[in-house]
């Protein structure tokens, strides 16, 4: 993110520096040129005399004259033969006589060995003649030698290079600003960003609890931060309510699957689980366990006479009566039509008779209520123990069943404990 922010401002700091530095050199190096030109532009017409009279004293005091420019480092006369007059200056020995005297009248520039050197030819006029036009009208001019100068650059390129140091310098302090900025911009912006993006991973991974701070400096970002919060929240208050009605469903499924809806006993499935928990922990234990099956006798006459309704509301009010009459520990079950199954856990024999004759006495005194009548039922109770090596749950339903039935036979309203043949 810092290099994105930051390429930009290096690229345009570059570019501005790149341009100003080519045209701060490109406007020295003008003025250099133009300066050059101009003295010796100056020296041409000056030198005419010297180079006309041959006078040593004026080519001596012509050239002292030059010389005083600072930045004339050199400064020498020819003649038309191309024959060195005179020369003074630092490096006036080395001047390339032949470079320059092929260039014609014009001012000519040469770069060499790292000096500038600037060649103009001293032309004179040729003498009035009558009837011919002089040099000022048109005619032609005689040259009579040429001026060379050596311009010292020392200054131009010490000013390239100070040029070039203020240039560097102001491209660096560009960028130090640039990255500053860049750097508070990613500090600002980059920090809470990454935390909304952690914060919505963690959400992803099942946190619904995750928030993030709210202290951006940026006021959109603290909207942003808040938003998530609050967002988060909804989604965390939703899950809750969604996870309890899934929990409350899923009880009443549960409800559902091990009750019976007439009497709100546990039902059949319920018996098989409880009766199986027995069998396996009282096994282990050495406890014992009894299992009784109760059938009402002459329920049907109640649904044949008071209709099927009344006969609901009758196992209704008998599974209380049931209830009522067990001890807390105890489990009573509607397993049928008008089949309960009660299991007792951890009496002996005894008690055993003793509470399934009060279930069968209970049964039979009760008295159903329809129409201003009073009706009765009785129950026939099939008892099997579970102790000893006798804990198989199928082997204790089925005595169990069996004894329910012999006490059908023997005339119903009884007790008959299941008695290996
Ligand atoms: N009202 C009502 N009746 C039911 C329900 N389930 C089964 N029954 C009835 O209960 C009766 C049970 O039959 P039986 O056990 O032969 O009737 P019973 O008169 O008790 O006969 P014995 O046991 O021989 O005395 C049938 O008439 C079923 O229709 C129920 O949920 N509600």
């Amino acid at each position: 993110m810092v290099l994105v922010l930051l390429l930009p401002g290096l690229v345009f700091a570059l570019v501005l520096g790149a341009l100003f530095l080519h045209q701060s050199n490109r406007d020295l190096d003008r003025s250099t040129l133009a300066r050059g030109q101009a003295i010796v532009s100056f020296l041409g017409p000056a030198a005419e005399y010297v180079l006309v009279s041959g006078n040593p004293v004026a080519l001596e005091g012509l050239m002292a004259r030059a010389l005083e420019q600072a930045d004339v480092a050199a400064v020498a006369f020819y003649d038309a033969g191309g024959a060195l007059l005179g020369r003074a200056g630092r490096g006036a020995a080395d001047l390339p006589a032949t470079a320059w005297k092929a260039e014609g009248d014009g001012i000519v520039v040469v770069a060499h060995e790292g000096r500038l050197q600037f060649v103009s030819a001293v032309l004179g006029l040729a003498p009035e003649v009558e009837d011919y036009p002089s040099a000022v009208d048109g005619g032609r001019a005689e040259r009579l030698g040429w001026v060379q100068i050596d311009l010292d650059t020392t200054a131009r390129d010490a000013e390239k290079n100070r040029v070039l140091l203020s240039v560097s310098a102001l491209v660096l302090l560009v960028l130090s600003a640039a990255v500053g900025m860049a750097l508070r911009l990613a500090r600002a912006v980059g920090g809470p960003v990454a935390a909304l993006a952690q914060a919505v991973d963690r959400m992803a991974g099942g946190d619904l609890e995750v928030r993030v701070r709210v202290q951006s400096s940026s006021e959109e970002l603290r909207a942003l931060e808040s938003g998530f919060n609050v967002m988060a929240g909804s989604i965390a208050e939703h899950q809750r309510t969604l996870q309890a009605r899934i929990d409350e469903a899923t009880a009443q499924l549960a409800h559902q699957a091990r009750h019976d809806p007439l009497t709100g006993l546990p039902n059949r499935r319920a018996f098989e689980e409880s009766i199986e928990h027995a069998a396996s922990t009282y096994r282990r234990a050495g406890d014992v366990a009894t299992l009784l099956y109760l059938d009402l006798d002459r329920f049907k006459p109640i649904n044949d006479t008071c209709g099927h309704a009344a006969g609901d509301r009758l196992l209704c009010e008998l599974a209380g009566v049931l209830r009522g009459r067990l001890r807390a520990g105890d489990q009573v079950f509607r397993i049928g039509g008008d089949e309960f199954a009660v299991i007792l856990y951890g009496c002996d024999r005894e008690s055993a008779h003793r509470i399934a004759s009060a279930l069968c006495e209970a049964v039979s005194s009760f008295g159903f209520v329809h129409s201003g009548r009073t009706f009765t039922v009785g129950a026939s109770i099939g008892m099997a123990r579970m102790e000893g090596e006798n804990h198989d749950v199928s082997a204790v339903m089925q005595a169990a069943d069996q004894a329910c039935y012999e006490a059908k036979r023997e005339g119903r309203g009884r007790v008959i404990e299941y008695q290996q043949p």
